[in-house]
């Protein structure tokens, strides 16, 4: 850490720390506190609740880890094998590790402990209240081993302290272990990241399991972002008792150029800014197209690599599908001898934990970068030594989530960068930040040959090399149907995240250029998705690809498309032809209907011809009521034929005369009147 992030020797604490736990931070290396451990260790080894809000990296966890101790430490009476001493909750499994890791040091360094940092070594009962002062933590997280087996651990070891994430505490200590997991004599509750557990995903859990704790705790809230105040009430309703409230600041010197006093010259003077990110962290953003992002990803690790020799990276996108994808492509666009690691939610937690342990212990050098795509499942709290850079490929869907990634750097007063790409009106972001105490500097886009482009922040027109990156990655798709599956795949899922960004107000789909986000994406065609409906296409030019024949790598996948495709193909055979058969049915219906409605017209004719006949008698005797009106029964037109029936029978009548005239012949009065 650089001298002025120092706030003193630990010996100036108030209280003085346990001899065995000073030793242990002696051997750390840290012969002085932060500024943020020296105002909340006397506070929190006291009694006082403390909601602690400081930058990334600035050593918040030891502000917690020591008093932890200390207060279990001092403990008059030892806690029984199936006493809880302390709880620490964390969001994610792999912050929980760490965290679970600092007590392990520090416990296997108790003296005459012979702890190993195997948290399963049974305790048997000589060692487990005599010898040891306290025994190793417990680590409670979701993993291969069933819930029950917390239980078993925990009441084999006697742990005193448990670490873990909330579903699986809560399970813990309000599932199977309600009747076995005594949290009666609990002195401390420590809420790691705790604006993250008070979002909605986590609030009724961690209440409920608050609630269950006794009152008479000391709880204390650690994050660099606890500013929400909303979550803050919330949470000192449920447990916390007029806390102290620690805010360690940054600031920096800036040089700003102001109007002399007489308004004429500009003078530089330095200015003092408070930010939430660290002193030591260069925060960039670079405007690009949608189309150019991939491209532009590829060429700042080159500039870093070559221009800052860094050798270790963390790029985060927006979904898991996204870093499954680009995990598999990103590859030929890297510099030569770049590893790359993938970590997300979807993977098994097994595989989680190994590709951090391999990430952070490889050996990384500018020759040999190693690179680490992520989601925000490793945005909060992990301190992997040495990251260098950290590139934001998407920035993420809580604003809060992006001073915990760039934190992921420039830790523990180590420099570092971070860069975050921004497309079209994304830009707008900047301002987001800065209002946030998160300063960014623009960094123009990178040319083909590295250097910044001298244009302004989007280049008139789209980078050359997109198409050509677009048709290498094509090319890898087309290798294998299960690659382009991905792609799909990842595709609608950065739209659908998109979607749901929580500073909507500037991402917003309907202004990101989405066929731009395909070619940046490699993909083969665009998917049918609801998004995409009414997207010009103009600049958008399908793969050429047979479809039918392109085939996944994976033989057993492979089949099941074929049979699948067969099976298709016979259905829609079988229902083409029961459409075949309904048009004809159809068909036939319809003539059916027009021969049917011809005997109808005949029969109505051959009707009318007999009530005229009947009328007409009654014409000729002089049927007439007094009115002078044709009386209903003999008049056709009372039932409801109409006028035109009336003219109808009457040209009838006189056309049958001209026929006995000789004037008309039969033929044509039955071809006009229809005779039967
Ligand atoms: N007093 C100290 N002197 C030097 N280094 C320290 C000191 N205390 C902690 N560190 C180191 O600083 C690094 C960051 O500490 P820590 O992980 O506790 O940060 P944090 O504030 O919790 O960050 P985040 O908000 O990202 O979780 C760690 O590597 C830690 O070992």
């Amino acid at each position: 850490m650089s001298s002025n992030a120092y706030a003193g020797s630990w010996a100036s604490l108030p209280t003085t720390l346990t001899p065995w736990i000073m030793d242990v931070i002696q051997s750390m290396g840290y012969s002085q506190m932060t500024p943020v451990q020296a105002s909340t260790i006397p506070l929190f080894m006291q009694h006082k609740d403390v909601v602690v809000e400081a930058v990334t990296g600035s050593g918040k966890t030891l502000a917690f880890v020591i008093p932890v101790l200390e207060r279990l430490m001092r403990r008059e009476g030892k806690l029984r094998n199936n006493e809880l001493g302390a709880l620490i909750i964390s969001p994610t499994r792999e912050l929980a590790t760490q965290i679970h890791s600092v007590f392990s040091l520090f416990l296997s360094s108790q003296p005459g402990s012979d702890i190993s940092l195997d948290e399963d070594r049974p305790i048997t009962s000589s060692t487990s209240s005599s010898n040891l002062t306290c025994p190793p933590p417990l680590l409670v997280v979701s993993s291969d081993s069933p819930p029950a087996d917390d239980i078993k651990r925990f009441l084999s070891t006697g742990a005193d302290i448990v670490v873990g994430t909330p579903g699986r505490i809560e399970e813990f200590l309000l599932g199977r272990g309600r009747d076995i997991v005594n949290v009666k004599e609990l002195e401390v509750l420590v809420l790691d990241e705790a604006d993250r557990l008070l979002d909605l995903g986590f609030q009724n859990t961690l209440t409920r399991i608050l609630t269950h704790l006794p009152k008479q705790r000391r709880t204390g809230l650690f994050s660099a972002t606890m500013t929400d105040a909303d979550a803050l009430s919330e949470l000192v309703r449920v447990g916390l008792r007029n806390p102290a409230r620690i805010v360690v600041k940054v600031q920096t010197k800036k040089s700003k150029k102001s109007d002399s006093k007489d308004g004429e010259r500009q003078a530089k003077r330095d200015v003092i800014e408070e930010r939430r990110i660290p002193a030591n962290l260069q925060n960039f953003y670079l405007s690009c197209r949608a189309s150019e992002k991939l491209l532009q990803l590829a060429r700042i690790v080159s500039h870093e690599v070559i221009q800052h020799r860094s050798a270790r990276f963390i790029v985060y996108f927006s979904t898991c599908a996204c870093v499954e994808y680009f995990y598999r492509i990103i590859s030929p666009f890297l510099p030569p001898q770049t590893t790359l690691y993938s970590l997300h939610g979807h993977l098994p937690p097994a595989t989680r934990t190994r590709t951090l342990f391999n990430f952070a212990s490889s050996l990384a050098l500018p020759s040999t970068p190693s690179v680490l795509l992520a989601t925000d499942v490793a945005a909060r709290g992990l301190d992997l030594p040495d990251v260098d850079v950290v590139v934001q490929f998407d920035p993420p869907s809580d604003p809060k989530a992006f001073s915990h990634r760039c934190g992921r750097t420039a830790r523990a007063g180590r420099s570092g960068r971070a860069w975050v790409l921004l497309v079209g009106r994304e830009r707008d972001y900047v301002d987001f930040l800065a209002i946030r105490k998160i300063p960014l500097m623009e960094h123009r886009a990178f040319s083909a040959e590295g250097l910044e482009q001298t244009s302004g922040t989007s280049s008139e027109s789209e980078d050359t090399e997109v198409i050509s990156m677009q048709i290498e990655i094509r090319k890898v798709l087309m290798t294998d149907r299960a690659l382009h599956d991905k792609a799909a795949k990842a595709f609608v899922s950065f739209v659908r995240a998109y979607s749901k960004h929580e500073a909507a107000y500037i991402f917003r789909i309907k202004d990101l250029d989405l066929v731009g986000v395909a070619k940046s994406f490699g993909l083969l065609r665009l998917p049918r998705m609801p998004e995409l409906n009414g997207v010009p296409r103009l600049d958008w030019q399908d793969a050429l690809i047979n479809w039918n024949s392109f085939a996944y790598i994976d033989k057993a996948r492979e089949a099941k498309r074929l049979s699948d495709a067969e099976k298709q193909s016979s259905a829609s055979a079988s229902s083409d032809k029961r459409r075949a058969e309904r048009a004809q049915k159809r068909k036939e219906n319809a003539s059916w209907s027009n021969k049917a409605s011809k005997t109808e017209e005949k029969l109505i004719r051959k009707e009318k011809k007999t009530r005229k006949r009947k009328w007409q008698k009654e014409q000729d005797a002089g049927i007439e009521d007094a009115t002078g009106l044709k009386r209903a029964l003999g008049n056709p037109d009372a039932e409801s034929d109409g006028d035109d029936d009336w003219k109808e029978m009457a040209r009838e009548e006189r056309m049958a005369k001209k026929v006995k005239q000789g004037v008309v012949s039969q033929e044509d009065f039955d071809g006009e009147f229809g005779g039967s």
